[in-house]
């Protein structure tokens, strides 16, 4: 206990010296223990009197980033210090403090304890700092470019139209209760040939007879020989189980008899496996010269251990690979990370935005104008990057895309510490304020994006708030910029920043700071464009042709709809809206924000011109 006093003396001392709020807490909220073992003490410090946990007790519940979003900065501040006897967190939804951490690498590195997780199979480039990260963003960056957006948009477009003909096979009138499932299908599908020239396939599909015959390991919908899950049902099962093989020491995963960690043990073998077979390949296909496709991130990683041995060695350092090495475990844990960062992310907000696109008819209309004036009818095969994607981005696709990152960003908080070897002094409102050395700090993604100082706003048309700026309103990136254009100029001088706004530039730019779904900085993105490019094209051919409805399927069946008037109509479908607002309250941030614990909710794909509600119910 003397450790504890002295501890919150020596903490408490350093909050004040910064000038920001402060607010003592019991523990530090996000470190495992007190995480795993929040109820207890939550109840406990609850059994005090109000003033000592009221306003902050919020910011120390799990989850409670997308749970309370900006609340808690009305409540503390829209920058605050948490105190702890043994931990300092600064948590933010300033953009102007965003700007200072995005932009200053070297002062505000990552906090690697936190990444972990994402280090599982072997270091990589999101959960490195310093030289060793330089040298995995040079790597894996090198397969970042616009020829292979352009590949993007071409097999976005077409796996894109195998869900939808999956979807159709399966019945027009079915109501669809796997879109999170399905739509993870098509961003895996999608990142899984681009990256890595992969064919997955949907069920009842056949790899076309060209392909080469080391592929069909991957691709096939049973199990190959040696394994005992197939590809899919392996990354699926590593991705569910992550938390668990992370916080499980392996030999109790390997040796318990417990379903659940059999499972964990299960999937992780099995992607280890495939992911070892697969190097042997590429290693391989490198020493024979074979050829790349698309990204063909793989082989970048892979030409950087190998390239001594390999005749292709000057076309990979003239894309910018280099003569670093990467470990075989580095080589996996990049590609894992690819596969991870490149297919739940785009997935959350595909599936996400149909579920908006739903209870939003009329913006669901205005989608299918713009869709109708930029393409008409034309096939989605003929259409083209070049001529195509700026008007897609600048229109209704680009405006839901953005609306749906700025309210359910897949990442909900971005975690930055200040240089354990030196205070910091960063400006707010023009006040200098010196943050002490290692603190933890948590960029609010999901708070700062809905912080009201930023956003045109009107009154609420769903709630009685008097701003929209927690609905769900595409149509407000059509506002006039008031966003000033700061560039980066402060960045450490030889950083591999992107310098391109998160938006397209024709539509709403927001203040910089203010819009960071992708992060911002050095350490941003490395797959923004590709992300934007593969949902933009998604949505652009799921509603050329149909349009998605709630399914009210649990208040009328087809029969009773078909006899209600118009009034009654309305009623059922507002029910449905609100069952699905509910539940996009509700996901949850496990690495990712999207619905935990088998929610879902059902929607019908419906053909253009077949409506039931959406050609003219209102939101
Ligand atoms: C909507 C889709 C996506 C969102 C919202 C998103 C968001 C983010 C965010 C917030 C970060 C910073 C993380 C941090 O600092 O802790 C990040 C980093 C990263 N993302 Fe994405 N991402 C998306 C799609 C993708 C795709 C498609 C790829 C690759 C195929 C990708 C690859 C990466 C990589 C490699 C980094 C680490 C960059 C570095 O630290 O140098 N992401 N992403």
């Amino acid at each position: 206990s003397y450790k504890v006093v002295t501890g919150y003396q020596k903490n408490i001392a350093l909050a004040k010296s910064t000038g920001l709020p402060y607010y003592i807490v019991p523990l530090n909220p996000i470190n495992n223990f007190a995480q795993l073992t929040h109820p207890v003490w939550l109840r406990i410090w609850k059994s005090l009197p109000k003033r000592y946990w009221e306003t902050v007790a919020d910011a120390c519940t799990p989850d409670w980033q997308y749970r309370h979003l900006h609340d808690t900065f009305q409540k503390l501040g829209d920058t605050f210090i948490l105190v702890s006897p043994f931990y300092l967190l600064m948590h933010t939804a300033d953009a102007e403090v965003v700007r200072q951490l995005t932009s200053r690498r070297e002062a505000f590195p990552k906090p690697l304890e936190n990444y972990t997780i994402l280090s599982m199979f072997g270091e990589n480039v999101v959960t490195t700092e310093g030289a060793t990260w330089r040298m995995h963003r040079k790597v894996t960056s090198a397969s970042f470019n616009e020829k292979n957006s352009a590949l993007v948009f071409k097999v976005a477009i077409e796996q894109a139209q195998g869900l939808v003909d999956y979807w159709r096979r399966r019945g027009t009138t079915d109501k669809i209760t796997t879109i999170e499932q399905d739509t993870m299908s098509l961003a895996l599908h999608v990142i899984g040939f681009v990256g890595f020239g992969l064919r997955l396939l949907w069920p009842d599909q056949t790899l076309p007879v060209d392909a080469d015959p080391r592929l069909a390991r991957y691709s096939s919908l049973d199990v190959p020989a040696g394994h005992s899950l197939s590809f899919k049902e392996a990354i699926a099962g590593v991705l569910e189980h992550l938390l668990i093989l992370l916080i499980t020491p392996s030999a109790i995963v390997d040796y318990l008899p417990f379903k659940v960690l059999r499972r964990a043990k299960e999937a992780r073998n099995n992607f280890v496996k495939y992911m070892k077979e697969f190097l042997a390949d590429k290693v391989e296909d490198v020493r024979q010269g074979g050829k790349d496709i698309g990204m063909d991130i793989m082989g970048s990683l892979v030409a950087t251990s190998y390239q001594d041995e390999r005749p292709k060695a000057e076309a990979f350092s003239s894309r910018g690979v280099t003569s670093t090495q990467l470990t075989d475990a580095e080589i996996i844990g990049n590609a894992f990370i690819m596969f991870l960062a490149g297919h739940e992310t785009s997935a959350n907000v595909i599936h996400f935005a149909l579920l908006e696109l739903a209870n939003n008819p009329a913006a669901q209309r205005l989608l299918q104008s713009d869709i109708d004036t930029i393409l008409g009818d034309s096939d989605p095969s003929t259409w083209e990057y070049d001529e195509k994607a700026n008007a897609m981005q600048a229109s209704m696709l680009g405006a839901i895309m953005n609306e749906m990152l700025r309210l359910m960003p897949p990442v909900v908080e971005i975690p930055k510490m200040v240089n354990p070897a030196h205070d910091q002094v960063i400006t707010i409102d023009g006040e200098k304020h010196t943050l002490p050395k290692s603190m933890y700090i948590g960029m609010q993604v999901a708070a700062t994006q809905r912080n009201p100082r930023y956003w045109p706003s009107k009154p609420s048309r769903i709630s009685d708030s008097p701003t929209d700026v927690d609905d769900w309103v595409p149509e407000r990136w059509f506002s006039p910029s008031i966003g000033d254009d700061e560039s980066v100029e402060e960045a450490d001088a030889d950083d591999l920043s992107t310098a391109e706004p998160d938006t397209g530039t024709q539509l709403f730019r927001p203040v910089r700071g203010s819009y960071i779904p992708f992060s911002d900085g050095a350490r941003s993105c490395l797959g923004r464009r590709i992300a934007q490019v593969e949902i933009i094209a998604a949505l652009a051919v799921i509603f050329q042709k149909y349009s998605v409805e709630n399914a009210v399927d649990d208040w009328a069946d087809d029969e009773e709809v078909g006899r209600m008037a118009r009034a009654q109509k309305e009623e059922v479908y507002r029910k449905a809206t609100l069952r699905s607002r509910r539940k996009l309250r509700g996901a949850r941030s496990l690495v990712t924000l999207k619905f935990h614990g088998g929610q879902f909710v059902p929607i019908r794909l419906v053909r253009r011109g077949q409506e039931r509600f959406v050609n003219w119910v209102d939101a």
